[in-house]
């Protein structure tokens, strides 16, 4: 299975992107969507969360739900809890997503998407076949997630700011796609990459050694020692 890995800054189009594959039938594995899934009410994540930062961080009046903005600014300025915060529920969220790689691959999957904003600050490009990043200039980044999140100029400069730097992420990066153009160019350099990967021999030869691995290495030791 060849898994690419889609990533960039905030707001510079990767659900946009990562939309276009799933419109072409690729399967997402999409960080943001886990991170969420293993914080539901009733899941072992959520009662460390509770037991850790305690009633207030939760909705009582609506289902318990975590209360996402009041954890985020408090982990924003202080590292102790947001260490804290990531020991109970990036392990959570790394087993779930390794569970979704797994269904994917012995389901015969040919190309899959990760999409992560942290694609490079967790290490994860090191175990990917390819990696893109979605790029545009900064005030369009601003103007962008202050249309869309409703915040001031502040808080969004504040947000990028937290992120690793955009250059960076484009020179590790195997595809980098420009978002300066409109919605529409964005999708169309998506399908080009689409059609681009769809040729791509590296699934092929995954699933070659795989089969190695799992077919004819045991053979070959079985009939060695037996
Ligand atoms: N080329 C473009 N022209 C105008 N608006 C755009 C363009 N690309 C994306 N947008 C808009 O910018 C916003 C952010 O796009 P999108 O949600 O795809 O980014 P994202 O990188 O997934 O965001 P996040 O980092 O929050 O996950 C959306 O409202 C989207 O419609």
């Amino acid at each position: 299975m060849l898994i690419v890995g889609l990533s960039g800054g905030v707001a510079t189009g990767k659900s946009t992107v990562s939309n276009v594959f799933r419109a072409h039938g690729v399967p997402i594995i999409d960080a943001d969507l886990v991170a969420r899934q293993v914080v539901v009410p009733g899941t072992s994540t959520y009662q460390k969360l509770r037991a850790e930062f305690g009633a207030e961080y939760f909705d009582d009046e609506h289902g318990g739900l975590l209360r996402r903005e009041k954890l985020g600014k408090l982990v924003f300025n202080d590292p102790e809890k947001r260490k804290k915060l990531n020991g109970i529920t990036h392990p959570a969220i790394r087993w779930e997503m390794l569970k979704q790689f797994l269904y994917l691959l012995f389901t015969g999957t040919k190309l899959a998407v990760f999409d992560t904003p942290l694609l490079f600050e967790a290490g994860y490009d090191r175990f990917i076949g390819t990696t893109i990043v979605v790029w545009c200039d900064r005030d369009k980044e601003i103007a962008r997630m202050m249309k869309r999140d409703n915040l001031s100029r502040e808080d969004a400069e504040s947000r990028i700011n937290a992120q690793m730097d955009i250059e960076e992420k484009k020179k590790r990066a195997k595809i980098v796609i420009d978002n300066n153009g409109d919605i529409d160019d964005l999708r169309d350099k998506a399908r080009e990459i689409i059609a681009d990967l769809d040729k791509s021999w590296k699934p092929y030869i995954h699933y070659l050694i795989l089969a190695v691995i799992f077919g004819v290495l045991p053979l070959y030791l079985l009939k060695k020692f037996r």
